[in-house]
């Protein structure tokens, strides 16, 4: 078969885009990468445009379900098989038990299998155990348990909010979550133009999304992607027109454009220039103005403040709903790290604020050492600093939401009956004046 024929040939069976997102699974589980790092690395860039969005699904479906898939595999399979068959038996699983049609599922498995010489082998096992796993289908899948998080995440969440809460949140991550978006003025509009809702937070919650950038008000940059707890920090800041704010992490910009949006004068950081182009090319689509810098934040000496925002770096565990890859890519080594600089992060940005100046502190992760015990340890570090707990006080964040120390913690089992939220923490702090 001449090239282009096999590549015809591929596409037909739906083998490239099952291949890549193989590939891709394979990176996640075996190599501890980041879908998002794969992705922007030009993984999917051989593809079509709509193959590629398949092979995202894909991988993000097959992670999604990935705990239950290895456990109504267990029942077939005595002998765990090599991650690379092991792969292809969890995203054909997957395809199988949301419906798909077995035949063409089952043959692409052993396909895939047999391409490779060192999986070749295993072809009549793939074959007999996903015949086995098609018989079972959508309805033996439902019957299992909602998939858990891997014990290095799983076991300091219960530490800090137990078992139920836990599930709750297991169950939130399976279930996914909608697109959302903040406007740049005025949500009814936007939602009516784009068929979605807004929410009592503000922000517009659309169930079906299908190709961002052609949805209508992109192009014309009348709003962007935003998760609805991500929108929370800047409404809790309150920027006001015309005052000095500083975002100090700040790509890829969400909360720079809610600051600008807002009329704030603001000076935007990241150490990331590949990551602060996006800053600009946001800043650019929706014709809102910041001073951009790419810069380590601790290089950052120029103060007197109005106002900061430190979304710092952090372990992204709130982001688990619209990121199934971070529980298989991760392994909480990095914790102790992050949780030291951010710490430095909040001293050195105390020393940029003017005197009564507002500090916003937040972090999309579910662990308390990277939200309350954060602020609870600033205060005794910092005479003076207080935390600002009336700034909590808006429409639509519940009050049951409030943490002892004056924060906000955000879950990804609120609002399910809405589609839910990430995980964030926020509080906001003032400098003595
Ligand atoms: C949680 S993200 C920020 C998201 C952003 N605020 C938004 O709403 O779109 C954290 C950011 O911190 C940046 N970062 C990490 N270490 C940094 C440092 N030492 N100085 C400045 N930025 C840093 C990362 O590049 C990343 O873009």
């Amino acid at each position: 078969m001449s090239q282009p024929d096999a590549k015809r040939s591929q596409s037909k069976q739906g083998l490239g885009p099952r291949k890549a997102a193989l590939y891709l699974l394979d990176q996640v589980t075996g190599q501890g990468k980041l879908l998002p790092e794969l992705i922007g690395d030009g993984a999917l860039a051989h593809l079509p445009p709509e193959d590629r969005a398949r092979a995202q699904r894909l991988a993000t479906q097959t992670l999604r379900g990935l705990a239950r898939a290895d456990r109504m595999l267990a029942r077939f399979v005595n002998r765990t098989p090599p991650l690379a068959v092991r792969n292809v038996l969890r995203l054909c699983t997957v395809e199988l038990c949301g419906g798909e049609a077995a035949h063409g599922v089952v043959n692409a498995g052993v396909e895939l299998v047999a391409r490779n010489k060192r999986t070749a082998s295993m072809k009549g096992l793939v074959n007999a155990v996903l015949r086995k796993v098609a018989a079972e289908g959508p309805e033996g899948w439902a019957k299992l348990a909602t998939p858990r998080l891997p014990g290095w995440l799983r076991d300091p969440l219960k530490d800090g909010y137990g078992p139920q809460v836990v599930a709750a949140m297991e169950a939130a991550h399976f279930a996914g979550a909608p697109l959302d978006i903040t406007a740049k003025a005025d949500p009814e509009a936007v939602a009516k133009a784009l068929g979605g809702v807004v929410l009592a937070t503000g922000t517009v919650r659309l169930a079906e999304a299908g190709q961002v950038s052609s949805l209508p008000g992109f192009e014309a940059g009348d709003w962007w992607v935003q998760d609805a707890a991500a929108a929370i920090p800047v409404q809790i800041l309150a920027p006001q027109k015309g005052e000095a704010v500083l975002d100090l992490c700040a790509a890829p910009g969400g909360k720079t454009m809610q600051l600008a949006a807002a009329g704030a004068r603001v000076t935007a950081v990241d150490a990331s220039g590949g990551r602060m182009k996006r800053v600009r090319e946001n800043l650019d689509r929706t014709g809102l103005a910041a001073t951009t810098f790419v810069a380590d934040a601790f290089a950052v000496t120029d103060g007197g403040f109005d106002a900061i925002l430190l979304d710092a770096p952090c372990s992204a565990t709130g982001t688990i709903r619209r990121h199934p890859d971070l529980p298989y890519a991760k392994d909480g080594s990095e914790f102790g790290m992050l949780i030291d600089q951010q710490a430095r992060m909040i001293d050195h940005a105390l020393g940029l604020l003017k005197p009564g100046g507002r500090l916003v502190f937040c972090t999309c992760s579910l662990l308390p050492d990277e939200g309350e015990v954060q602020v609870e340890e600033a205060v005794s570090r910092h005479a003076g600093l207080t935390v600002d707990a009336a700034a909590l006080e808006r429409p639509g964040l519940d009050p049951n939401w409030r943490t002892d120390e004056g924060g906000l913690r955000l879950r990804p089992d609120y609002w399910a009956d809405q589609g839910g939220m990430d995980g964030f923490y926020i509080a906001l702090m003032r400098k003595p004046a």
